[in-house]
């Protein structure tokens, strides 16, 4: 079966078994090396408008937990940046390390965060989803660091939840939740094509990699590391470490909003 994970026997070294494009031209998360990457003066300035009341529900999808947004109406979206057109924001989910010196997908010059939230975004060209999924220009993720420091207080409503979602197949309601308040001061941004970090691997995805990273306390990390990649009455397995290490770039340009 499908079945894929981040241990020794299903991690991402055995993922091109299941899944060829996982030695494709575009795979993600990579290396960001600031000083090779291009100042653009074209890329526009990111637009993210989120509506709080768009927020659905939490779910433990066995690799992650995610928080669903309603996607029926453009009143959550993605404009500007390096994108054209509008994407429409589907959930966010993090990747996480099993202590704080590791976690993030992306590293920045080869440096690990301990954490590293993902908001995904479809583009409305496509008529869904899953249309958009494995479609070149399909998918926008902006990615945010987190880094050990002050607790962050907007993480907190995200944190109180997972007590309610341990294990694989959970999920609770989630309402009113301004995924906006995630995010840094600054939207300066690297940005890259590349796909998604887990299987299918999709090399559909605009990535969009903020530079300031957001504040998470250890106490708050060791909230993540209490859910489970297991189910319900299976075998306690603690989920960390679900995230893939960089990929080779392959000759592609990252770009930079900034100078
Ligand atoms: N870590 S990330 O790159 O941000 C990422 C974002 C979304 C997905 C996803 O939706 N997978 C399920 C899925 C894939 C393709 C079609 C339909 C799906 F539900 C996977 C990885
Ligand atoms: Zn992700």
């Amino acid at each position: 079966a499908h079945g894929w994970g981040y241990g020794a026997t299903d991690g991402p070294d055995k993922w091109a078994e299941n899944f060829p494009i996982a030695n494709g031209p575009r795979q993600s998360p990579i290396n960001i090396v600031p000083k090779e990457a291009q100042y653009d003066f074209s890329l526009k300035a990111l637009k993210l408008k989120y509506d709080p009341s768009n927020a659905k529900g939490i779910l433990n999808n066995g690799h992650s937990f995610q928080v669903d947004f309603v996607d029926d109406t453009n009143s959550s979206t993605l404009t500007g940046g390096p994108i054209s057109g509008t994407y429409r924001l589907r959930q966010f989910h993090f990747h996480w390390g099993g202590t704080d010196d590791r976690g993030s997908e992306h590293t920045v010059n080869g440096i690990n965060f301990p954490c590293e939230l993902h908001l995904v975004h479809w583009n409305t060209k496509y008529p869904s989803f899953g249309e958009a999924a494995d479609k070149p220009d399909g998918l926008a993720v902006v990615g945010v660091f987190l880094k050990i420091g002050a607790a962050n207080p907007r993480l907190q409503k995200v944190l109180d939840a997972l007590d309610a979602i341990k294990n694989k197949g959970k999920q609770t309601t989630f309402a009113n939740f301004d995924a906006k308040s995630l995010l840094p001061g600054s939207l300066d941004y690297w940005t890259y094509d590349g796909s998604l970090t887990t299987p299918p691997l999709l090399e559909s995805v605009t990535w969009i990699v903020l530079k300031e990273p957001i504040s998470v306390s250890s106490a708050q990390m060791v909230k993540f590391r209490k859910l489970l990649f297991s189910g319900e009455g299976e075998t306690p397995c603690c989920m960390v470490d679900n995230y893939r290490p960089p990929q080779p770039l392959k000759g592609r340009q990252v770009r930079a909003s900034f100078k």
